[in-house]
């Protein structure tokens, strides 16, 4: 991969050159042209992208097709497929393709084929999660397992909650899946209340097996489970690692048959195609995890072999760089018109903050354009009622994705109409608006008078041009909710080429770390703490004193 200051190129400056000087382009007049939706918009299988509404015409497409060319996209997809070290400063490849490449064709890592590995761990998840699913996974006291419970954190928590919770139509219904991730007791507590040590089944989930919140959740389950179960040998029943490092694992008491394996080149973010899975498998059944794995590998392939200007994860990027590097958006929404989809904007949130959220190039430089923008979202109609008065007419520019099924597992009355009704409302609210001549008509019409006109009308005025995408999908399912992480996941990848930074380390997560090691044996005992900052100083003595 080449180290490119995106600034520095052709495209970038045309870019630049077109934002001043169409400025005052509104996405409403581009609709004069009455084939853009045909031509901003693209269909792959069952998921349909609308990028239409965006502040974007054919020559600002153009040049940020070119943008691609220029830092060499292509061949920084080839490298990251093939197994190169793009991860430079973890040394690392990035494979989390391999992991869902259902082609089998061969994926080469320091010269040998990942696939058998892959193959055969994905094989021991299978058997797994059929005895799981099946009922035939017993306790201590002969039981079926009934609850599952996932200890991890970050990438060994959000991915797996947030396909559970996407997928729970097809949950088996004998099985429930909790998770703990913080290190808060509370968590702990609460879910422990829940279960019962006879039917539990606790999946300790840590690529490195070294994750304070995670280590700690996991001994005081043991523990939990232990003062019942009263034998040791009953661990083997109960526990289940999902890591990397089987010395730890073996250390912690689970024998490393109870161990799924996965590999460094798994990013954590990355990492719900590996064993960091198996709940997922668990509770959807091993069919449906193929699935998800099925869904995503086609957008891999799409990824990989469509042309950019048909290639939906590298437009994605390119608006989303267009409305960052060039109007001025700090953040994006992720608003999915989908209860299930609930903690899919959490999930990325991690996915684009701890990959595109860095400050520092490829080459080591401090870059001087805005990089990985804010993330955040919940899905609508709640959104609406909430926080889409600050996107229609607050002073940020905050550009939305919105993602809906055509179909609801759901279709009680007329719901899914009424949410549905809303999805295609609000993208046509945002770019429209409603202008001040408009609100003034409106008010005459329903007899307002002139003070109260006067008093108002600016008020209920809507600038609107705010850009958005939609995705539209036929039915949330294991393979459709594959292509759109999938999606995503590319998406961060291209962004982090053009911005030339290093998306798959995570060093801005050490330092509070660290810290925190330091100050944990300071705070027991009476004396008071002088060794840091006045205020940290004066914060932990507080604390000290309340504990008192
Ligand atoms: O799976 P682990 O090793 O417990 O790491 C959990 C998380 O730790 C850190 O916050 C980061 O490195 C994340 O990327 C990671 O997902």
């Amino acid at each position: 991969m080449k180290n490119i200051n995106p600034t520095q190129t052709n495209s970038w400056a045309s870019l630049s050159k077109q934002a001043k000087e169409k400025s005052s382009l509104t996405i409403k007049s581009l609709f004069s042209e009455n084939k853009r939706f045909e031509k901003y918009s693209i269909q792959l299988e069952d998921i349909l992208l609308d990028y239409s509404k965006n502040r974007i015409d054919d020559s600002i497409k153009a040049s940020l097709f070119d943008l691609v060319e220029e830092v060499n996209l292509k061949s920084a997809i080839d490298a990251m497929f093939s197994g190169e070290k793009i991860n430079l400063t973890e040394n690392r490849a990035v494979l989390h393709t391999a992991l869902r490449n259902r082609s089998n064709s061969p994926v080469y890592f320091e010269g040998n084929d990942v696939m058998p590995d892959v193959n055969s761990v994905l094989k021991q998840m299978k058997s797994f999660a059929d005895q799981v699913q099946e009922g035939k996974w017993l306790g201590y006291t002969g039981k079926p397992i009934t609850s599952l419970v996932n200890i991890g954190i970050g990438g060994s928590d959000l991915g797996p909650v947030m396909v559970t919770e996407a997928l729970k139509p097809f949950q088996n219904p004998n099985l429930e899946i909790f998770f703990v991730s913080n290190v808060d007791g509370t968590h702990m507590a609460e879910t422990l209340k829940k279960v019962d040590p006879e039917t539990t089944l606790f999946f300790i989930a840590s690529k490195t097996f070294t994750t304070q919140e995670t280590m700690t959740n996991a001994h005081t389950a043991r523990d939990w489970f232990l003062k019942a179960a009263k034998d040791d040998s009953a661990v083997a029943k109960h526990f289940v690692a999902l890591s990397t490092n089987a010395k730890s694992v073996e250390e912690f008491g689970i024998d490393t048959k109870n161990m799924f394996a996965f590999w460094d080149w798994v990013g954590g973010r990355y990492s719900l195609w590996s064993a960091i899975g198996l709940p997922i498998a668990c509770v959807i059944g091993f069919d449906n995890f193929e699935k998800l794995l099925a869904g995503a590998h086609s957008m891999d392939q799409h990824f990989r072999n469509a042309r950019f200007e048909e290639n939906i994860p590298v437009i994605l990027a390119l608006i989303g760089l267009w409305n960052t590097n060039f109007l001025g958006a700090t953040s994006e929404a992720i608003l999915p018109y989908d209860q299930y989809l609930h903690r899919f904007a959490a999930y990325f949130q991690q996915g684009n903050m701890e990959s595109n959220g860095k400050y520092v190039s490829r080459s080591g430089e401090k870059v001087d354009y805005p990089t990985g923008p804010i993330i955040w979202g919940e899905p609508g109609t709640n959104g609406q009622h909430a926080f889409y008065q600050l996107i229609h007419q607050g002073t940020h520019l905050i550009p939305c994705d919105f993602i809906a099924p055509a179909n609801s597992h759901n279709p009680i009355g007329d719901h899914h109409v009424k949410l549905l009704s809303n999805f295609f409302a609000q993208t046509e609210a945002l770019m429209n608006g409603k202008s001040h001549d408009e609100v003034i008509a409106e008010m005459e019409k329903a007899g307002k008078s002139k003070e109260e006109i006067e008093k108002i009308a600016l008020h209920r005025v809507f600038e609107g041009n705010r850009p958005t995408n939609s995705i539209l999908v036929k039915e949330l399912n294991p393979y459709t909710l594959g292509q759109l992480v999938a999606m995503y996941e590319h998406k961060i990848f291209v962004q982090g080429v053009i911005w030339n930074i290093l998306s798959f380390d995570q060093w801005g997560v050490e330092l509070g770390k660290v810290l925190a090691n330091a100050i944990l044996p300071e705070l027991h005992g009476d004396e008071n703490v002088s060794s840091h900052d006045g205020s940290t100083n004066g914060l932990i003595n507080a604390f000290k004193a309340m504990r008192k």
